[in-house]
């Protein structure tokens, strides 16, 4: 099975209620779709998002780096190479990490059709089962406490709670969200850069003496503070994950040697796809360290991927934030992977299982 061509598209599928957090507001899922074609007539299917404020791509770099550097080292290469065809995703350029991840997650549902396996199977197994919280975006606090009662109500049992705004009333958010949902739902909260190493501290404590029980604290302070990370996981008792702060194997070694978090959130759009992911999350698991997996606005063909390698890697990857699918309006994607609210489910379908994607208009260059 060779590569014979990669194609582009651009998706947009409308969020069924604005997405805010700290560092943005969004309406829709606006993505590069990537579909690699073979001499078999098999296709592989990946998508980037352009999360500029995060990973510093946009849709210009994306198709850039995709069309102009990745596709021409990739034509002609033998799926059955994977590690190969990894290799040069990774090393054709720096950074770029959407881009690197959409063609990865196209290349590895290759590889499962190739074995005619789903991809959790040739990723190691599991059960094709997993649970996925849900974000409350930040906002009003009567608007907060709104969505969380819904949510719970839509049988979601963990909350993914965005602040990062105003200290003072972020602890009121989750005073009141605590108050509304308590016993009923799992408390996790996401600042997402917004607060200071003291603010973080002073914030966690005023929660943890007023009795709010919290599950964990990702990315408090900004990504590239790993002093401020570290200061606030020494202080506090809710665990502190990182997010931001973390994208490759390297950076993760350097952050549990320096014990500056507990826990890693794994995303593809910051590892460059599923081989760094897989790499972060063996690393974890050799040092004890919890990891979550998560995604940025998504939809279930990129999501897909990571919750097959969640399934996989469920021994480390004892959290999973992968919601993306459950905020948009619609499902996309004909076959692939069954998001129903908090329950995701994987079928029998060789690689990601992906007959079609609805709705995406192709790039032309
Ligand atoms: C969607 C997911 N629950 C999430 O919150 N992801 C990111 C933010 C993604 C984005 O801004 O696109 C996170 O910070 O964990
Ligand atoms: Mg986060």
């Amino acid at each position: 099975m060779k590569i014979t061509e990669i194609r582009l598209g651009m998706l947009r599928v409308p969020l069924k209620t604005p997405f805010k957090t700290a560092l943005r507001t969004v309406e829709a899922v606006e993505d590069i779709v990537v579909a690699i074609h073979t001499d078999t007539g098999h296709v592989g299917y990946g998508e980037a998002a352009a999360t500029a404020v995060i990973t510093g791509d946009t849709h210009g770099s994306i198709i850039e780096a995709i069309d102009r550097v990745i596709a021409p080292r990739l034509v002609g290469q033998d799926i059955a190479n994977l590690n190969h065809i990894t290799r040069l995703i990774q090393t054709s350029l720096e950074r770029n990490t959407s881009a690197k991840a959409a063609v990865e997650i196209a290349v590895y549902d290759l590889w499962g059709q190739l074995y005619e396996a789903p991809l959790y199977r040739m990723l190691g197994g599991g059960d094709p089962v997993v649970t996925t919280d849900i974000t409350i975006s930040v906002d009003y606090i009567d608007k907060m406490v709104a969505d969380s009662i819904s949510a719970v109500e839509r049988g979601f049992e963990s909350l993914k709670i965005k602040v990062g705004k105003d200290i003072g009333v972020d602890i009121e958010r989750v005073k009141a969200i605590h108050a509304a949902v308590e016993g009923r739902a799992l408390l996790r909260l996401d600042a997402n850069q917004g607060w200071t190493a003291k603010q973080a501290v002073f914030a966690m404590h005023a929660l943890e003496d007023a009795g709010v029980h919290l599950e964990l604290l990702e990315q408090p302070v900004r990504a590239q503070d790993i002093a401020g990370l570290k200061y606030v996981t020494d202080r506090v008792h809710t665990p502190v994950m990182a997010d931001e702060s973390v994208f490759g194997p390297l950076e993760v070694i350097e952050l549990i040697k320096q014990h500056a978090a507990d826990i890693i959130n794994i995303k593809l759009m910051k590892t460059g796809g599923i081989s760094n992911a897989i790499r972060i999350a063996d690393i974890s698991a050799l040092y004890g360290v919890e990891c979550m997996i998560g995604c940025m606005i998504e939809t279930s063909i990129s999501v897909a991927a990571a919750v097959h390698l969640a399934v996989a890697k469920s021994d480390v990857i004892t959290k999973v934030d992968l919601d993306g699918p459950s905020l948009c309006a619609y499902d996309p994607v004909d076959g692939g992977v069954t998001f129903s609210e908090s329950e995701i489910t994987i079928g029998d379908a060789p690689g990601l299982g992906i007959r079609a994607i609805r709705g995406y208009q192709p790039i032309v260059r």
